[in-house]
């Protein structure tokens, strides 16, 4: 079959690939095509063509996949934060085993290591603790609202459409949220529409309104509302602080994050305390946690127990061992594993989530857990050859950023030597290349997916590995 760019075309969905999106291969050339599943016949425009793969948009569905089930969200087709939604979770967790399997099999050429079943999330809806939605004065309108004549493009509150950044699509009701997020966000949108104060331009960058956070407690019910602003305006903040914490008793924190940088993303480069605590309290486990509003916390609350279990049953602690936590965010992995082990040292790189980290250990009476903040990659050598006698390391945790963990790391981990590795991965890609290059010195006895994201192709990993 030929296939030309603009140029429709026929084509059966085989399989899914990492990035969530469905694969063609007519005549055995791969085409990528969002928002299909296995099994879809579908009718498909080619948006890309290169010399080893396209890229086609899906315009009607001639055949939908025996596997098909309705999307429980009416943004299913637009947003691009559930994908998956019409496949059944059962399968859902099917391909992200393969995903796993594939990724250390052809990025890392690693064949033989066991991969197990994928240990489900407990709740498949309402399991985020952490939503982000952007202000825009240009709200992108679905099909469905370009019907109603009196939905105006002026303002959205929402969640982008995917590969844009500036499309915002007003959103409702965001099923992977609990209540009463979707009545708070409702309340800031009608505030913010009210104020006549403008939503910021990702254009021309001029404007107020950037983005709006919510972040709840699963053990105590509470939320946090962030703000994130281009510039003060603590009067006008107090008044929506004002009203909803009237409304809604379990707000019990609302910062104002401030910053006019033109990148986009949530974070401050200042935060007003509006009303309420700074932070937000959480319970793993038995242990308490206060998260502030930029330091990194798993966003799935009971998976981030069953993740935190698993790194402890992989790490077999008798109480003797020193244990060193790469990537230790607000310190939760080495609280987790306090009570087991001798002691454990955090590196991590975000100094609100060093301080966290501190306060975290305190609240808890845990008082042989250290932190360091720094770059791993410079913080590792000066801590563990302090004076030239390197410190002992017996079991190490490593659980990086997406982008994984940088040759120089990788190297100092083989210098270090410990007996035993629980690398936890939220990249299967990155997680491939990593023990590919550990197994000079590493086996990798099984590696054990937790999936902390429904409806996406995201998944977390832990392996186990154990000294040559
Ligand atoms: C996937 S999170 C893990 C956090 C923690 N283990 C948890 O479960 O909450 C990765 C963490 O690595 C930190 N980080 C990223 N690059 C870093 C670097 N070069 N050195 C130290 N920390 C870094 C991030 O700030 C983030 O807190």
């Amino acid at each position: 079959m030929s296939l030309k760019k603009r140029k429709t075309a026929e084509l059966d969905i085989l399989d899914l690939a990492f990035g969530g999106k469905g694969i063609a291969k007519p005549d055995g050339f791969p085409v990528f095509v969002d928002r299909t599943i296995p099994g879809d016949r579908a009718l498909v425009r080619i948006i890309k063509k290169k010399k080893k793969y396209a890229e086609g948009k899906l315009i009607d569905l001639i055949v939908p996949s025996p596997l098909r089930q309705d999307a429980p969200c009416s943004y299913a087709n637009y947003c691009g934060g559930c994908r998956w939604q019409s496949l059944p979770y059962k399968q859902q967790l099917r391909y992200k085993k393969n995903h796993v399997k594939e990724s250390l099999e052809h990025i890392g050429l690693l064949k033989d290591i066991p991969v197990k079943d994928v240990l489900p999330s407990g709740n498949i809806l309402g399991f985020r603790n952490k939503m982000e939605f952007s202000c825009s004065n240009r709200r992108w309108l679905t099909p469905e609202e370009l019907q109603n004549p009196d939905i105006t493009k002026d303002f959205g509150l929402g969640l982008h459409v995917p590969g844009t950044f500036d499309k915002v699509i007003d959103i409702k009701n965001c099923l992977i949220q609990p209540e009463p997020g979707n009545k708070i966000l409702e309340d800031i949108r009608c505030f913010i529409k009210e104020s006549e104060t403008p939503a910021y331009d990702l254009k021309t960058h001029e404007g107020f309104w950037r983005f709006v956070m919510l972040r709840n407690s699963v053990a105590y019910g509470t939320w946090m509302v962030n703000i994130v602003t281009k510039t003060d305006n603590n009067s006008l903040l107090k008044k929506l602080a004002d009203k909803l914490m009237e409304r809604y008793p379990m707000i019990t924190s609302f910062v104002n994050n401030v910053t006019a940088r033109k990148a986009g993303v949530a974070t401050g480069e200042y935060e007003n305390v509006i009303a309420g605590e700074q932070y937000i309290k959480e319970k793993l486990g038995n242990f308490i946690f206060e998260i502030s509003a930029n330091s990194f916390f798993q966003t799935n609350t009971r998976g981030a127990e069953t993740l935190y279990s698993l790194v402890s049953h992989y790490a077999e602690l008798t109480g003797k061992e020193n244990v060193l936590d790469l990537y230790s965010g607000t310190g939760t992995i080495p609280i987790w594993l306090s009570r087991d082990a001798k002691e454990v040292t955090g590196i991590e790189i975000v100094e609100s989530a060093v301080l966290d980290a501190k306060k975290n250990a305190q609240i808890n009476g845990v008082d042989n857990c250290r932190f360091h903040v720094g770059d791993i990659r410079y913080v590792l050598p000066e801590l563990f050859n302090e004076a030239g006698e390197k410190k002992q390391c017996d079991v190490m945790i490593i659980d990086p950023p997406r982008a994984g963990m940088h040759k120089d790391v990788v190297s100092q981990v083989i210098d270090l030597a410990p007996e035993k590795i629980v690398y936890v991965s939220c990249n299967p890609a990155t997680l491939a290349r990593d023990l590919s290059m550990l197994a000079t010195d590493y086996k990798a006895i099984e590696v054990q997916p937790v999936d902390m994201f429904p409806h996406t192709f995201h998944i977390e990993s832990v392996a186990l590995l154990t000294h040559i």
